[in-house]
């Protein structure tokens, strides 16, 4: 049984027959799948699976890879993601990402969050340094770093790193936060304020989050969609995948049997 989404959520990615190909190995099978606006979407499953291939196709970030390509379609409230025509740097705009490896760029804590805002022409002082705060607030870090705003932002710990590079990714007001395994490099306490930021964020984002940590996936997500060799296995309310799976597929993994 395929579950449907409430008819009331609006779609923020509507995923259609998606398959996915490096060369000539298929990655991603025919994979269907509505992520819902304002929430947070889980994608997890055994290593390999095709988790940050998927996420990778919402923002293009596959095409980096030799002999890619995709067939079926994303659609992104209207714009079809996969389209040459589509603008990625406009699409990126929209759905901004956040790496496993935290990434910030060897400059300042207010250099990096402004980074986005800089390049799209916004030159005015007061008003980067208004959206940085904006930003670090909003990514949990401000009261940790606001009397070192000049401090280059590798001086920073992995978890303040990670959540640098989430104040970065919606200084330009993205959409949707694709955030690829962000809490795999962390310490617990680090994970836990990870989590719940994460959590906060479904407020103004949409969130799609792959994680190969089930008890994270329950703790944050509101959907979690279950891949297995490249194709979903099955998509529902986290609460109902991890306690009343549809599939034997789903249940074995959750209960530990394999991956
Ligand atoms: N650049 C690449 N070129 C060729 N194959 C790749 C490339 N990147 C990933 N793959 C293959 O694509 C498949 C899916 O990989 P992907 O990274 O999406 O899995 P995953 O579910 O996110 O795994 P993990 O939890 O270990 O990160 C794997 O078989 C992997 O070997």
């Amino acid at each position: 049984m395929v579950y449907q989404l409430p008819a009331d959520l609006p779609i923020a990615l509507k995923v259609s027959n998606l398959s996915l190909y490096y060369g000539n190995k298929q990655i991603l099978d025919n994979i269907t799948l509505n992520i819902p606006k304002n929430r947070v979407t889980a994608l997890i499953g055994p290593s390999g699976c095709g988790k940050s291939a998927l996420l990778r196709c919402f923002n293009r970030m596959n095409d980096l890879i030799d002999r890619v390509r995709t067939t079926g379609s994303v659609m992104l409230e209207g714009l079809e993601v996969n389209k040459s025509s589509t603008d990625v740097i406009g699409l990126r705009r929209r759905i901004g990402m956040v790496f496993q490896k935290s990434n910030p760029f060897p400059m300042t804590i207010l250099e990096n969050v402004v980074y986005g805002l800089k390049i799209a022409g916004i030159k005015d002082r007061a008003l980067l340094r208004e959206a940085c705060e904006q930003c670090l607030r909003a990514a949990a870090l401000w009261d940790e770093v606001k009397d070192r705003l000049e401090a280059n932002a590798l001086s920073l710990s992995g978890g303040q790193m990670q959540r640098l590079c989430i104040a970065r990714a919606i200084a330009i007001n993205p959409e949707v936060l694709l955030l690829d395994e962000p809490c795999s490099a962390l310490d617990p306490i680090a994970t836990a304020r990870i989590e719940k930021l994460i959590h906060d964020l479904r407020e103004r984002y949409t969130v799609v989050v792959v994680t190969h940590n089930m008890q994270q996936a329950s703790r944050v997500a509101d959907y979690t969609a279950f891949l297995l060799d490249g194709g979903l296995v099955e998509f529902n309310e986290t609460e109902t995948l991890f306690t009343m799976p549809d599939q034997t597929r789903t249940e074995d993994y959750i209960t530990g049997r394999f991956g």
